[in-house]
């Protein structure tokens, strides 16, 4: 094999040239990582609905030409100076949501979200400001601080952990977005005692997340909402109990009141998963008095804003939301690895369809067709 150490990579990735239009494949460039990077070798990449989102234009912070994907898992090919975190060899999954350890956030214990490179993420840079992916004669922006629709990749050395690697990278690749998401989303940012009630909006790999998280955590009934039918097979598949379509009540019933008739007063719990604000609206409105929570996990897109009246929250349901799960990846995500290897988190069940790396648009075709969960891209 030869030696790439230190030396660009040249190799495939989906570009996205501009917003609303199809990925294109590309030969790129990858540069070496520099101090405190990680070169990475990816080896599977998931599509997230994020991915579709920022495509689409309607992320603020969305940014062209990019390379997009933040569900990613594969070999670490070379290191920069000063990277003790992972060697060359391991078996990573790309963190979105990076863990420094040392900032105001990651000290807190409050919260998974790290301040250390959050403004160069944002603006598709690497943390000296500058990118490591280039192509046709200008510099391409990283994404998430992942971009793992490219065969290679550089993120911080904080954006990255290893794990098991007896653990099939086409599988972990999902547990570095919508998986952990939904599943930390219960089992951390939610307090579920055993017995909750609890709603889950949105039946997609998060939702799906959201369900296996408080069938874990041993919740009383777990609703599943979703205006399309053939998730309510998936929904029983990982554990719901009940499932309510909310364009086919009885005329004069919302959501809202089917959700407290089922639960005798509303419920101890509910998740957005969709990403619309009518949706959040509902779900807060949808828990009950004194002690209901509302967790948004769904990105809504650029200049929408979610209202409801006041009185819901002087009356005791809180809103709240979060990113990642309010899981912590470097500490917390070889754990959740340990869990799948164990059969106790599944992970498996959610993958409904693959691709390789040069259909990658049928993937994103795949998520808006309705029978997609997750879509495994192989990167080889
Ligand atoms: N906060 C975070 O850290 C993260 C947030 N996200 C966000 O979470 C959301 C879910 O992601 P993902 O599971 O990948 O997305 P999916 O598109 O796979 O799932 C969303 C589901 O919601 C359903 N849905 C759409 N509108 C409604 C509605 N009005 N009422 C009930 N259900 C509805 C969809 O149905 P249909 O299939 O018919 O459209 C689909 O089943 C997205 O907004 C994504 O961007 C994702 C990962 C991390
Ligand atoms: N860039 C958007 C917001 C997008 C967003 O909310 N991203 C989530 C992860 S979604 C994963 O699939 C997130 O981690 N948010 C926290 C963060 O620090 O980005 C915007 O500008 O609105
Ligand atoms: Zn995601
Ligand atoms: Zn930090």
């Amino acid at each position: 094999m030869l030696d790439t150490t230190g030396k660009s990579i040249f190799c495939k990735a989906a570009v996205a040239w501009e917003a609303g239009k199809d990925l294109s494949i590309e030969d790129i460039e990858v540069l070496p990582p520099r101090a405190h990077e990680v070169r990475i070798k990816i080896a599977y990449t998931g599509v997230c609905h994020t991915d579709a989102y920022t495509l689409s234009g309607s992320d603020p912070e969305g940014a062209f030409p990019v390379v997009l994907g933040h569900e990613g898992a594969g070999i670490v090919e070379s290191v920069g100076e000063g990277v003790t975190s992972v060697q060359v060899g391991d078996t990573v999954v790309a963190l979105y949501t990076p863990e420094c350890r040392e900032c105001k956030f990651c000290k807190s214990g409050k919260t998974n979200l790290c301040g250390k490179i959050r403004a160069t993420q944002g603006k598709g840079v690497m943390p000296d400001g500058t990118s490591r992916l280039r192509c046709k004669g200008q510099d391409l922006l990283h994404f998430m601080g992942c971009s793992t629709f490219s065969q290679y990749t550089v993120v911080a050395d904080i954006s990255v952990v290893a794990v098991d690697p007896k653990a099939p990278m086409d599988r972990t690749c999902l547990l570095g977005c919508g998986i952990t998401t939904g599943y930390g989303a219960a089992t951390i940012t939610a307090k579920i005692f055993e017995g909750d009630n609890i709603a889950v909006f949105g039946a997609g790999c998060v939702g799906l997340s959201v369900v296996q998280g408080a069938v874990e955590k041993k919740a009383g009934k777990i609703i599943v909402v979703d205006i399309n039918n053939d998730k309510k097979e998936w929904a029983e598949k990982f554990g719901g109990t009940d499932f309510v379509n909310p364009t086919e009540l009885p005329e004069g019933i919302t959501i809202v009141d089917k959700l407290i008739e089922l639960t005798d007063g509303g419920c101890d719990y509910t998740f957005d998963c969709t990403g619309n604000v009518n949706v959040m609206r509902d779900a807060l409105e949808a828990c009950h008095k004194g002690w209901g929570e509302s967790i948004v996990i769904g990105v809504a897109a650029a200049g929408k804003e979610i209202s409801t009246r006041p009185f819901q929250l002087v009356t005791g349901r809180v809103w709240k939301g979060c990113a990642f799960g309010g899981v912590k990846g470097r500490s917390q995500l070889p754990g959740l690895v340990g869990d799948y290897m164990k059969g106790s988190l599944k992970v498996d069940q959610f993958i409904t369809h693959r691709r390789p790396l040069e259909d990658i648009n049928k993937a994103f075709h795949d998520m808006h067709a309705g029978d997609c969960i997750r879509c495994v891209v192989d990167m080889a």
